[in-house]
């Protein structure tokens, strides 16, 4: 059991992480501010920043230095095994078409891992469901809730090598997101994703983010998406963080043109959301 002191803060704390492929260093010296339980992170920039890079170096790939913690455990301490069990990656590749139907390989997720157990009420199942829901054991309980909350339910006995791009990324979603683990890492989760696809689940995630208290971090590109849905923004460019707040205080037009060579304007359309109008390219 983690007792709390104040020199401990509850939530994921990065501090000087460094990161590279062989001697080619791409994240140097990065620390974030602390990212409390309960919020969810979207981790912006453009191309070639770093963002998949310190992604995977927090989920245990890659040889990454510095010092990560969760609620005041040193995560690169603990055993590969242990690490697991409290961090969940989505990476930026599709999972394999292999032949296994999407509810097997959310359960399958969940067997090689069991979820956390947080407390919270287990996911009620919602939206459309054609295939018939399970009656027995908690891990396909759970693993057809979860495909219920983020909308496929009518997906769950079909094989992953008959989907298509779009629906693998949700399968392979689920499987990252059944768990509620305590660090929640998704890479573009929404990059293959129809506009109201796109919506659920950035909604979803945030939703089952507070509801099950876990640090989430998302990357992505799709800035207005960003700020509707993160409680804050991490600004990434050449391996090294441009800006950190809640996306009315990180996303400028000053920053935009900084960090992505664009003249842009950020405005607040009529129904309260920041929308991004990008100009030109400078
Ligand atoms: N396996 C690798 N070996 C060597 N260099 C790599 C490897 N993967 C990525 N890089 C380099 O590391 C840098 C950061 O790449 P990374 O994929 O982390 O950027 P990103 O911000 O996620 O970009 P994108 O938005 O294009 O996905 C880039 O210069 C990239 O060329």
């Amino acid at each position: 059991m983690i007792v709390m002191d104040q020199g401990m803060s509850s939530g994921l704390v990065v501090e000087g992480v460094s990161l590279g492929y062989g001697r080619t260093p791409i994240i140097r010296d990065l620390t974030l501010p602390a990212l409390r339980p309960g919020t969810l992170t979207a981790l912006i920039g453009p191309n070639g920043a770093g963002k998949s890079t310190l992604l995977r170096g927090l989920a245990g790939l890659g040889d990454l230095t510095g010092s990560v913690r969760l609620d005041g455990e040193d995560l690169l301490r603990l055993p590969r095994s242990e690490r697991a069990r409290r961090l969940g990656f989505m990476p930026q590749s599709l999972p394999p078409p292999i032949s296994l139907s999407v509810l097997e390989s959310v359960v399958g997720s969940l067997r090689a891992v069991p979820a956390r157990d947080t407390g919270a009420r287990a996911g009620t199942a919602r939206g459309s469901a054609e295939a018939s829901p399970p009656t027995a054991g908690d891990p396909l309980r759970r693993a057809y809730a979860t495909l219920a909350e983020i909308g496929i339910a009518d997906l769950a006995n079909r094989e992953l090598s008959a989907l298509s791009g779009g629906q693998r990324q949700l399968a392979g979603l689920a499987q990252a997101v059944a768990r509620r683990p305590g660090v929640l890492m998704l890479d573009e989760p929404t990059s293959a994703l129809d506009l109201r696809h796109q919506t659920v689940v950035m909604r979803e995630v945030a939703r089952l983010t507070r509801e099950h208290g876990m640090v989430t971090i998302v990357v992505m590109h799709d800035i207005a998406l960003a700020a509707r849905h993160a409680d804050q923004v991490a600004v990434l460019r050449g391996g090294a963080l441009q800006a950190f707040g809640t996306p009315r205080e990180a996303i400028t037009a000053r920053l935009l043109a900084e960090v992505y060579d664009i003249e842009a304007r950020v405005e607040t359309c009529s129904r309260g959301s920041l929308q991004i109008i990008v100009d030109h390219a400078l």
